[in-house]
């Protein structure tokens, strides 16, 4: 079961606080710098990767002069803000030495759980990883309050690796990776090598963070990793100042535990679209649109749109239907109802013209979509 991130196209990366500002001590040029250079080659393999990492807290802590992490959520927010700068230098000037460009990403979970912004911010990664951008991703502390906080970057990286479909999610922290109970108080405790990221014992051996650096500790990064595994992506915990650990586990080598998805992607993505949204809406296809999406694997196109029904907004689910109303396809619609009625027959050319803008050229991209009854 080694070997999960081999043949990965597109991966995502999380590194834990204690890590990234070794102990509290001050982002560690040297980790960061480590793991860049590795990102590097791993882009030059054709690797598209993307980091989430942690830190801001625990650094802005060091440069306010604060020993003991404060209670107060403001002042939590306020060392982020502080934080966040050194963070985000710290990747921009490595990734910079290695040739790659860097984008700061912060989000919260609001932004991903509502789909005009999960849309938003889908569009705007993929837009950079196709221009080759390495984004560096954070909790955006400032503006999140309790009800609406991740609470831990372990779920952040989990909800970005479904977000953009990656293969894997790499969560690199401050242990080998998960042991049988928390290593710092057993010493009895064994490595667990490989397992599925479903398996039900998994949460009970996970315990909090161990450090006063950590926030979430291994059960957040369990659940994580049964999280990624909805969308069909597995899961590696491993140590993050192993040498070369990312390169070596692309090469195909077992370190730290592999949590395997049990699930394909696209049976995991379509089981979502199955399961947790409802239709808001259908559009009327011709054939050459069904023949496109069905036999070509392409994304549906304005211009083969025949009829419009229903209200929906950006980043609703609406069914795909041909003349006789069978449905062919779902997916997330890239425009609400009352563009779409004015973009449909038209092709991408002319929506400029009728809408003053072009969000996407597609009505519903590939990736958002599933096909009725059809694996792709
Ligand atoms: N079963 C377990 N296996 C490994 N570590 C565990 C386990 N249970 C609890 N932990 C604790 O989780 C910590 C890692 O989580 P955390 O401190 O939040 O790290 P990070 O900053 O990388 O997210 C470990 O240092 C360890 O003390
Ligand atoms: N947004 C916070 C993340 C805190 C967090 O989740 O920490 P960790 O458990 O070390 O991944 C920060 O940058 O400090």
């Amino acid at each position: 079961m080694s070997g999960l991130l081999v043949g990965a196209k597109r991966i995502v990366v999380k590194v834990g606080s204690s890590l990234v500002t070794d102990e509290g001590r001050g982002v560690d040029a040297r980790a960061i710098g480590d793991w860049c250079r590795q990102l590097a080659e791993l882009r030059r393999a054709g690797v598209e990767s993307v980091v989430v990492s942690s830190g801001a807290i625990a650094e802005g802590m060091k440069r306010l002069g604060w020993s003991a992490r404060p209670r107060e959520l403001h002042a939590l927010q306020a060392a982020a803000a502080v934080g966040q700068m050194g963070l985000a230098q710290m990747y921009e000037t490595h990734l910079r030495a290695q040739g790659l460009a860097s984008a700061q990403v912060l989000l919260t979970h609001a932004d991903l759980s509502h789909r005009e912004r999960y849309l938003n911010a889908r569009s705007t990664l993929t837009t950079l990883l196709a221009h080759g951008v390495l984004p560096v991703i954070n909790e955006n502390d400032t503006v999140v309050n309790d009800e609406i906080k991740f609470g831990d970057n372990d779920t952040l990286g989990a909800l970005v690796t479904n977000l953009l479909d990656a293969d894997a999610l790499v969560i690199l922290t401050d242990q080998q990776g998960l042991y049988s109970a928390n290593p710092r108080t057993d010493p009895g405790a064994t490595l667990v090598r490989q397992a599925a990221a479903d398996d039900p014992s998994l949460p009970n051996m996970a315990g909090g963070a161990g450090s006063s650096i950590g926030r979430g500790g291994m059960l957040t990064k369990v659940l994580a990793a049964q999280r990624a595994a909805r969308s069909g992506a597995h899961t590696v915990i491993a140590y993050g100042r192993e040498p070369d650990v990312l390169l070596r586990l692309h090469r195909g080598e077992a370190i730290g535990s592999a949590l395997r998805a049990t699930s394909a992607k696209w049976a995991a993505r379509k089981q979502w679209m199955a399961d947790h949204l409802q239709l808001a809406g259908r559009v009327t296809v011709d054939d050459g649109a069904r023949r496109a999406l069905c036999e070509q694997g392409k994304s549906l196109l304005p211009v083969g749109v025949r009829e419009v029904q229903g209200d929906f907004h950006r980043g609703d689910v609406i069914a795909v239907v041909d003349a006789s109303g069978h449905e062919w396809a779902r997916g997330l619609s890239n425009y609400a109802s009352a563009e779409a009625r004015l973009m449909a027959g038209r092709t991408s050319v002319d929506i400029e013209g009728l809408l003053g803008y072009v969000a996407e050229a597609e009505l519903i991209h590939r990736d958002n979509m599933v096909l009725s009854g059809v694996s792709p």
